[in-house]
């Protein structure tokens, strides 16, 4: 018995394309409705259950006689408007038998990593379940553009958990379990509980599946389990037949503790859920200052820009010599602001524009090493 999943009072269940659509490319009736019960089952016996559901695009396919999921946006954003209709439709239908009530919510990138945002999601998600209804989140398919799109649901999934922080993230896939290695291999093994890192060190991930509707496969669930472990949710991963089998606490698929000693919750969003606007690339010693040192970033070490951003977004922060990120943080200015600063000192900025410009580029209480 798993304490950790018996005990979870508010828990959020990630549900993947291939649980919930037929080969051909619409809802698949029965899958939908076992899950449904499962969680309804849950929902009326006094947990809290936040849904985050793929199969949108999924979903719209048969409809729009798309032979499989399309390639270009437009056509997927299309089969998401006509899909995710649908897929609320049946949902709503199959709670209402449980006498439960959904309520839904469709999210951007920046829902959930600006702050501004997030507080309003949050307020909607927690105003939903005092009134004791079942949101059910995707992400925004039909205005989501590729620049801003998560693409994948299970870090969508692993920041809303951390957002309504929740005791438990199931994530349901097509597969029972994280397994050592492709599990249409022969010689892959389940593994029923991650303690660290160090069980992972041996784990080979791989993209989606046979589905064809998937889109992460284990790579974005793995990292999902990484990002709800490190704000200290546990997870367990395993398939959607097994749903209520996992959530009574069974050995069933593999359970990810979560960590002991969490990092500054802030600082961890951060480094997980925020896209950087732009790209300050460092010299080899404002690099050192930042990392070895922890220093804030000050434009005498910054070489260029390049980006579009304001005041207060997240950045990151580019070792010039080898291209590589070292650091994300939060910009104190606007990116058309900084080429006329770069390479020079504080000082000589201060006398040249006024105090303000004596602020530093990042502070380094806003900064994460990557
Ligand atoms: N180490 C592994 N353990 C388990 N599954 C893996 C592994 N590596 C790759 N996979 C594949 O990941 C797939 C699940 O991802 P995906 O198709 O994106 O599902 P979903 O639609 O549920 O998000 C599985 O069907 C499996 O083929
Ligand atoms: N938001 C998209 C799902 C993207 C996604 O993550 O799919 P999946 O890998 O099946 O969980 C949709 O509803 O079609």
């Amino acid at each position: 018995m798993r304490e950790q999943v018996t005990g979870a009072r508010r828990i959020v269940v990630k549900v993947g394309s291939s649980s919930l659509t037929t080969a051909a490319g619409g809802i698949d009736e029965q899958r939908v409705d076992a899950l449904v019960d499962a969680l309804g089952r849950l929902a009326t016996g006094g947990r809290e259950v936040v849904l985050v559901s793929s199969g949108a695009i999924a979903a719209g396919l048969a409809p729009l006689k798309l032979p499989r999921r399309p390639r270009d946006l437009a056509t997927q954003q299309a089969a998401a408007s006509v899909g995710q209709g649908l897929l609320i439709g049946r949902y709503a239908a199959g709670f209402a038998r449980h006498g439960l009530t959904v309520g839904q919510i469709l999210l951007t990138v920046d829902d959930v990593t600006r702050r501004a945002h997030y507080r309003n999601a949050y307020r909607t998600l927690r105003k939903l379940l005092d009134l004791g209804a079942l949101p059910i989140v995707n992400e925004n398919d039909t205005v989501a553009t590729e620049e801003i799109r998560f693409g994948d649901n299970d870090r969508l999934a692993a920041l809303v958990a951390a957002l309504v922080q929740a005791d438990l993230l199931v994530l349901l896939s097509d597969v029972d379990a994280l397994y050592t290695g492709d599990p249409a291999t022969p010689s892959a093994r389940r593994i029923t509980v991650v303690r660290d890192e160090n069980d992972l060190a041996d784990v080979s991930v791989g993209a989606a599946g046979k589905s064809g509707v998937g889109t992460g496969g284990m790579v974005t669930k793995v990292e999902a389990a990484r990002i709800a472990t490190g704000f200290g949710i546990p997870v367990v991963l395993t398939a959607a037949p097994l749903a209520a089998r996992a959530l009574a606490g069974d050995d069933v698929g593999t359970l990810f503790h979560a960590v002991d000693h969490r990092p500054a919750a802030r600082l961890f969003w951060l480094a997980h859920a925020t896209s950087p606007r732009g790209r300050l690339h460092l010299d080899a010693g404002a690099v050192a200052a930042v990392v070895a040192r922890r220093k804030s970033l000050l434009p005498a070490g910054i070489t260029s820009v390049d980006g579009s951003f304001v005041s207060g977004d997240p950045v990151d922060l580019v070792d010039a010599g080898s291209g590589l990120s070292v650091a994300r943080g939060l910009v104190n200015y606007d990116a058309v602001e900084l080429p006329a600063l770069l390479g020079r000192s504080t000082p000589e900025l201060a006398a040249a524009l006024g105090p303000g410009y004596e602020r530093e580029v990042v502070h380094r209480d806003d900064l994460v090493l990557l």
